[in-house]
């Protein structure tokens, strides 16, 4: 697992690396810079001779670092230039000390506006305007500067010449490619892209685009969820020298969201074996209640999804119009049905009919495709009061407790709930813009609140546990915005836990292997995947797992 710290955090730990074991900071900010330095040396090099580097930098350590990188570039024979915003009286000492030493090798140091006058402008740009010291809207002189940046580094003020943009291929954030010869800068955002806030990744009125980030000690939370993500380009974790204890430095202000985890492909071993010795029922009886009347398909996509990541029997409870057609798509799959009928006519034979249905399952997913008739209130009050095993609730399902919040008192420590950002917005009565801001904060405050574990579906889903724990996924194409792509997860979270997962483990993981079987289909490209194909390549992905090839 990949440990991603708040900015905050960050903060602390370096303080705790400089003040309790220390290592001065200059020689930390030494080996950040040159992790910076070196990346900007491939970047320079690709452009070949006459390349000039600016590094733009503001009046803290983030700046220092970009003084630094710039140092080393010069001494390396670079033709470089430093740019400062805000005050350099005001500065801090390193970057005093960056800036001395700077001066005294005959760099240029110009102030922010003289980047309008540079002729020929600039082929690769290191943004240390800001770092994780960002603790409010940028305003005022700074976001000019910005703005004057992000012209640049799109090209449109006129200062670059070259071949138009159009002709040439641009950042594409893919490690190690740069454009050869390109009229847009190659922008190298130190720690973090400027403007971008360190611990939710939100835009703090203005980001700077960058191509890559070289980030130090360890990868911050917010290039990891959107829009932060998509400011960051590529991201290089340089170790710099941070001793692991300094992981326990807490923040000056108490601060609940300060560290995430996101899984790595060695995650996958967490996936138990498949022991030689079994039958169906060692690995786990899913029930499914989905569907509703002319809706079978997300009942089909869970239930394909459970049992092509490993679930041993599945079972479809839905209404008795999709017996027919589930049969038919699914044959493994056993069908049991029930009509609203029935239920509106006699809520304690129902409530029986149920409860022997709860006894029978491990794992119980409750909501894709049931609709919202009146009905589904009963049926989600009754399975959420007679279920004693696992239960994932999305779509539907929370649609329902949404409209009848007496529901979540029914929510038990091994629910799971898996929202996207419409469904959360609906179930915490929050704007989606507002939970879109800070996705860590959504989920955190959810899980926490009612103990259960929350998946908050998005481009880069997190994932809260009830104790508060955050994993933030990694996996993942654009090819999965597609219908029924939430109703394969729900499947493989209840394989997982089939398979004998506790619930926080099989959903953190369960999102990551939806993501990697996102990828394995998107390899015939972006546009055509079909949620069938998906739970196929969750399979994929599993075979690579400790469980999925071979026996004991
Ligand atoms: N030894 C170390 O410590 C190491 C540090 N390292 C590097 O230092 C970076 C952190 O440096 P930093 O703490 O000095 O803050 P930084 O990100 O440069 O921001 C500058 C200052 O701006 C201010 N400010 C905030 N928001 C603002 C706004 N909207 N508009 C205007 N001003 C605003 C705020 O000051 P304030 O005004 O709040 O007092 C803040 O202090 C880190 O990302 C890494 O690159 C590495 O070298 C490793 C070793
Ligand atoms: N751009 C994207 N990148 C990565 N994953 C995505 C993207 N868009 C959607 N997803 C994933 O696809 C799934 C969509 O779920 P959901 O919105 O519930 O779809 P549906 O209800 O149609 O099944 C979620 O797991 C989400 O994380
Ligand atoms: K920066």
């Amino acid at each position: 697992m990949k440990t991603l710290l708040s900015g905050r955090k960050m903060k602390a730990a370096d303080a705790y690396a400089i003040e309790q074991i220390g290592i001065p900071s200059v020689v930390l900010m030494e080996r950040a810079a040159l992790a910076v330095a070196l990346r900007a040396e491939k970047a320079a090099d690709a452009f070949g001779p006459g390349c000039h580097i600016w590094a733009l930098c503001g009046a803290g350590n983030n700046g220092a670092d970009g003084v630094a990188a710039a140092r080393m570039l010069h001494l390396k024979g670079y033709r470089t230039t430093i740019f400062m915003a805000g005050r350099e009286e005001k500065g801090t000492q390193e970057l005093q000390l960056q800036l001395s030493i700077a001066r005294r090798l005959g760099i240029p140091v110009k102030t922010w506006e003289r980047m309008k006058e540079e002729p020929g402008g600039c082929q690769v740009l290191l943004d240390g305007l800001f770092g994780v010291g960002l603790s409010r809207e940028i305003e005022g002189e700074y976001k000019r500067c910005m703005e004057l940046a992000g012209e640049i580094l799109t090209g449109k003020n006129g200062i670059q010449e070259g071949p138009s943009s159009e002709s040439v291929p641009q950042g594409t954030g893919i490690y190690g490619k740069y454009p050869t010869t390109s009229s847009k800068p190659w922008c190298i955002a130190i720690d973090i892209p400027s403007g971008i806030h360190s611990g939710t990744g939100a835009v703090m009125e203005i980001a700077l685009q960058a191509d890559e980030t070289v980030t130090f000690g360890w990868e911050k939370m917010g290039t990891a969820v959107y829009p932060g993500r998509s400011f960051a380009g590529t991201v290089t974790v340089a170790d710099i020298g941070f001793p692991k204890e300094a992981l326990q430095a807490e923040p000056e202000e108490e601060e609940p969201i300060s560290i995430a985890y996101a899984c790595e492909k060695a995650d996958l071993m967490r996936v138990p074996e498949r022991k030689a010795y079994s039958n169906k029922g060692t690995f786990g009886r899913v029930l499914i209640a989905a569907g509703s009347k002319n809706m079978s398909g997300a009942a089909y996509l869970s239930a394909l999804g459970a049992y092509r990541s490993g679930a041993g029997l599945v079972k479809i409870l839905t209404v008795e119009e999709n017996r027919a057609v589930l049969q038919t798509l699914l044959p493994e799959a056993i069908i049991a049905s029930y009509t609203p009928e029935q239920l509106l006519g006699g809520r304690e034979d129902f409530k029986e009919m149920i409860e022997e249905q709860m006894k029978w399952a491990d794992v119980v997913v409750l909501g894709p495709g049931l609709g919202n008739e009146p009905y589904v209130e009963y049926l989600v009050e009754d399975i959420l009061t007679s279920a004693f095993v696992p239960v994932i609730i999305d779509a539907d399902g929370l649609n329902t407790i949404a409209s009848h919040p007496y529901l979540t008192s029914y929510y038990t420590e091994n629910i799971v709930i898996t929202p996207h950002l419409g469904e959360m917005a609906r179930l915490t009565g929050q704007k989606t813009e507002e939970i879109q801001a800070d996705l860590f904060g959504a989920a955190f405050s959810y899980a926490t609140h009612y103990g259960i574990t929350c998946v908050l579906k998005d481009a880069a889903t997190v994932t809260a546990g009830r104790e508060g724990a955050l994993y933030i996924n990694t996996s993942g194409t654009s090819a999965m915005a597609k219908a029924g792509s939430g109703d394969v997860l729900t499947g493989i979270l209840a394989g997982l836990m089939a398979l004998g997962l506790e619930e926080e483990e099989a959903a953190y993981l369960g999102v990551y292997i939806h993501g990697l079987a996102g990828e394995e289909v998107s390899k015939n490209g972006l546009h055509s995947l079909l949620a069938t194909e998906l739970a196929r390549a969750a399979g994929t992905v599993m075979a690579g797992t400790k469980g999925g090839n071979k026996t004991e």
